[in-house]
């Protein structure tokens, strides 16, 4: 049975106006997904639409064999710990420490009273020091998030992500804001998080090369629907000019 199974779906935001049409895909446990496409092809609206953060308009989400458009709001926030998000702003709270951004990944698993009080258990606190040190960020742990470079605020964002506990971590434009540098050591954690901890990775990128180097599958977006799905090497150029159309020619280069 696949992790996760996406059905014909189809999302409209205005009448007339299909931003994603009957994409189809399955994703099994512990893949590493790339999405690629031009601006406007529906990527971060697809990632949206996995953890509902989008209602799609048609089709079906099933993930664990459950219909995810049909869940009651208590399930669905335990949908939604069960998936990660990473952002291309990393949506940290700037005034907060490292730490308490970490922590912040268990708040769907709190009260609404234990949230607000901010009551994490010695175990929450344990583990955040650990995601933290697997990530390099030890001597950053009482910093104020406003005072890191972006590299490590993606960090941050990462480990309050797996303290989560997520099957799934949805990447959308991890690496936009990103140096060289910075960008490869993001993505070699994801991949390294991919294989040691067999969590999804499903990761929309911009950047065709790193896609490739880094990805089992890439699924390519053109116009919300799908015109590639398979392994990263059957990428020919042919098929990134399917995907990009004009746009394609600086790519195939690279
Ligand atoms: N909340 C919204 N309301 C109306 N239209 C929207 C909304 N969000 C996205 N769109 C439209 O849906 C289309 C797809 O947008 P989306 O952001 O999913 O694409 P994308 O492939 O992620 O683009 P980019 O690479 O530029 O981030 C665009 O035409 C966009 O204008």
């Amino acid at each position: 049975m696949p992790l996760l199974e996406v059905k014909n779906i189809s999302k409209q935001y205005e009448q007339d106006k299909k931003v994603l049409e009957e994409v189809n895909f399955n994703i099994e446990s512990g893949e590493f997904v790339s999405i690629i496409g031009p601006s406007g092809a529906g990527k971060s609206t697809l990632l949206r639409c996995l953890n509902r953060l989008v209602d799609i308009s048609n089709g079906k989400i099933i993930f664990q064999n459950v219909d995810v458009m049909n869940l009651s709001k208590r399930d669905l926030r335990k949908h939604r710990t069960q998936i990660g998000m990473i952002f291309q702003h990393y949506n940290l709270v700037s005034r907060l420490t490292v730490i308490e951004n970490v922590l912040h990944g268990r708040l769907g698993y709190k009260t609404n009273i234990q949230g607000i009080l901010k009551r994490y258990s010695e175990t929450e606190k344990e583990e955040a020091f650990t995601l933290l040190e697997k990530l390099g960020m030890m001597e950053h742990v009482y910093k104020r998030c406003d005072q890191l470079s972006g590299g490590q605020k993606q960090r941050v964002g990462i480990a309050r992500a797996l303290i989560q506990h997520p099957q799934i971590l949805l990447c959308d434009e991890p690496i936009a804001s990103l140096d060289p540098n910075a960008s490869k050591v993001i993505m070699d954690h994801l991949q390294n998080i991919s294989r040691s901890m067999n969590i999804t990775c499903i990761v929309n990128l911009h950047q065709v090369d790193v896609a490739k180097r880094y990805s089992d599958r890439i699924i390519g977006l053109n116009g919300g629907k799908i015109v590639y799905d398979g392994p990263a090497e059957g990428l020919t150029p042919d098929i990134i000019h399917s995907i990009y159309g004009s746009e394609a020619g600086d790519l195939i280069m690279e």
